[in-house]
Parts: structure tokens; C-alpha cells; sequence
């Protein structure tokens, strides 16, 4: 059936992806509102300036690593996502979890005045001028404007990044077709929300959104693997095994 046996309809899918997304957000619209204004110092932006390319990057995985973490929380009460295998679970993560924190990056976002909710204050890209690459960081701003140019729902974020993980195109899955399956009516709860919101024409922005997500995490595993390389001692030590898992 296009349903896993455990729901009756579209709405309870909806329902649990939108539940799941809530718990596994790490911070929710209203929090970062109000800490919206809360900028480093000048000496703080000075302070994460000086710290050499491997603190930095090490000081960012440990984040990174934190939000994957939580993308693995959140895909395992999609509807269907447990009923893969564990090998196309691990492939689905494997691809898909950092164009899920990119996604998540966007509900951190500032427009206004271009900054980016990190260590608990609001930064511009100049905060993250140690990692030395400068062309990742700009977008990654880029991408999060666009997303936040869209005005997505929670709602509509959820089964956006629900989306991006369960996708039947990802390399190296066992069973291409079960995945096809949940995919599709992760893709039938996203057309129902945006119907719901008269505004189907976002579906096919989202699936242009997803083309520039998989070009950016590939430039974001070239980078990945360049800092690896660079720094081997520290991407060594700094990766815990999950992330290992993931990117290695
Ligand atoms: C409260 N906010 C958070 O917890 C968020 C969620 C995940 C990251 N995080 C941050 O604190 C955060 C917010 C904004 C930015 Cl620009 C950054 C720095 O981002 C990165 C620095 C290094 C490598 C990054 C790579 C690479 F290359 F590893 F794939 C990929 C992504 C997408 N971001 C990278 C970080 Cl680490």
C-alpha cells in the first residue's frame, strides 16, 4: 500500500513528521526570534578570528556533528523510514543529513541584517573567517537567504526535509522501490500541506531547492575531505564515530 500499515491517512502522516520536526529542531522560530539581536562583540568576532583553522573547523564539527545527530532523531519517526533496511537508512543519512542541517540552518537566519544563529549569538560570515573557506560559508548564507526568501511553514519545513532524506535517487540503496514508496507519500503529505495553504506553486521552488542542496554538499564533502586531509590528527579526534559513520 503507499501508506505504512500504521496510518489510516495523509493527515497522520502530516501529523508525524510535523511532530517529529518539533521535537529534534534543537531551537524553535520563537526562541531565536527573541535572541534575534544578540551580536558578538567586536572583540568576540577578534576572538574567533584568531583561533587557528582547526579549532575553528573543530569548534563548527562539534555543531555540525550535534544537528546530524538530532536529522537521525528526526528521521526515524518518519513514517516508513524504519521499515527500510539498516543499510538504506544509513545510505538515506549518509547522503541526505547535511542537506537536512542546511535546510535547519535557514530557520537560524537573520535576514535583516545577514546573520546566522552560532555558539549562541547571531554572526556574520566574518565570525567564521579562521575556517579559511570563505566560498562554503558564503553559501551557506546564500542558500539559507533563498530558503527564508520562500517564508516555509514549520509545517512546510518539516515535510521539506523529510523530503530531502527519503529520496529514491540516493546512490547504493538495497531497495530502490521500497524507498520509492516512502517517498512518494512523503511527497503526497507535502502536496496535501501546501494545498491545505493554496500554495502549490512552492512545490516545484522546493524541488529547485533540492538541485542547489546536492550541489552544495558536495561541495561541502570536498571541503570535508580537504580538511581531512589537512588536518588528519584533528579530524581524526574531532569526528565522533557517528559522524565518522556519515561522512567518512
Ligand atoms: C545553533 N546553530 C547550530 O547548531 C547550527 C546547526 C548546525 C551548525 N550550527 C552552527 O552552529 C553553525 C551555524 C552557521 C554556520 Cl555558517 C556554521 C559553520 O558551518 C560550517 C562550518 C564548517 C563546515 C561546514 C560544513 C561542512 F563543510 F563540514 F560540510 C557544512 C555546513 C552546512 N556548515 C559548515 C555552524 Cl557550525
Amino acid at each position: 500500500s503507499l501508506y505504512p500499515h500504521s496510518l489510516r491517512n495523509i493527515d497522520e502522516l502530516c501529523a508525524s513528521i510535523v511532530r517529529s520536526h518539533r521535537e529534534t529542531c534543537q531551537y524553535r522560530v520563537e526562541e531565536l526570534q527573541a535572541l534575534r539581536w544578540k551580536l558578538f562583540s567586536r572583540e568576540e568576532i577578534q576572538a574567533y578570528q584568531s583561533k587557528s583553522v582547526d579549532e575553528m573547523w573543530q569548534h563548527c564539527a562539534i555543531r555540525l556533528t550535534d544537528a546530524v545527530q538530532f536529522v537521525v532523531e528526526f528521521a526515524k519517526h518518519i513514517p516508513g523510514f524504519r521499515m527500510l533496511s539498516q543499510n538504506d537508512q544509513i545510505a538515506l543519512l549518509k547522503t541526505g543529513s547535511m542537506e537536512v542541517v542546511l535546510v535547519r540552518m535557514s530557520r537560524f537566519f537573520n535576514t535583516e541584517n545577514n546573520t546566522v544563529f552560532f555558539d549562541g549569538k547571531f554572526a556574520g560570515t566574518e565570525v567564521f573567517k579562521s575556517l579559511a573557506c570563505g566560498d562554503l560559508i558564503a553559501a551557506v548564507f546564500d542558500f539559507a537567504h533563498a530558503m527564508c526568501a520562500l517564508k516555509l511553514t514549520e509545517q512546510q519545513i518539516a515535510l521539506f526535509c523529510a523530503l530531502v532524506l527519503i529520496n529514491a535517487d540516493r546512490p547504493c540503496l538495497e531497495d530502490r522501490g521500497r524507498v520509492q514508496r516512502v517517498q512518494r507519500s512523503v511527497e503526497l503529505g507535502l502536496t496535501h500541506i501546501l494545498h491545505r495553504d493554496h500554495q502549490q506553486s512552492l512545490m516545484h521552488k522546493l524541488h529547485q531547492r533540492m538541485e542547489v542542496l546536492r550541489s552544495l554538499c558536495s561541495l561541502h564533502m570536498e571541503k570535508l575531505r580537504w580538511f581531512s586531509q589537512r588536518y588528519p590528527l584533528t579530524a581524526h579526534s574531532m569526528f565522533p564515530p557517528l559522524y565518522k559513520e556519515l561522512f567518512a
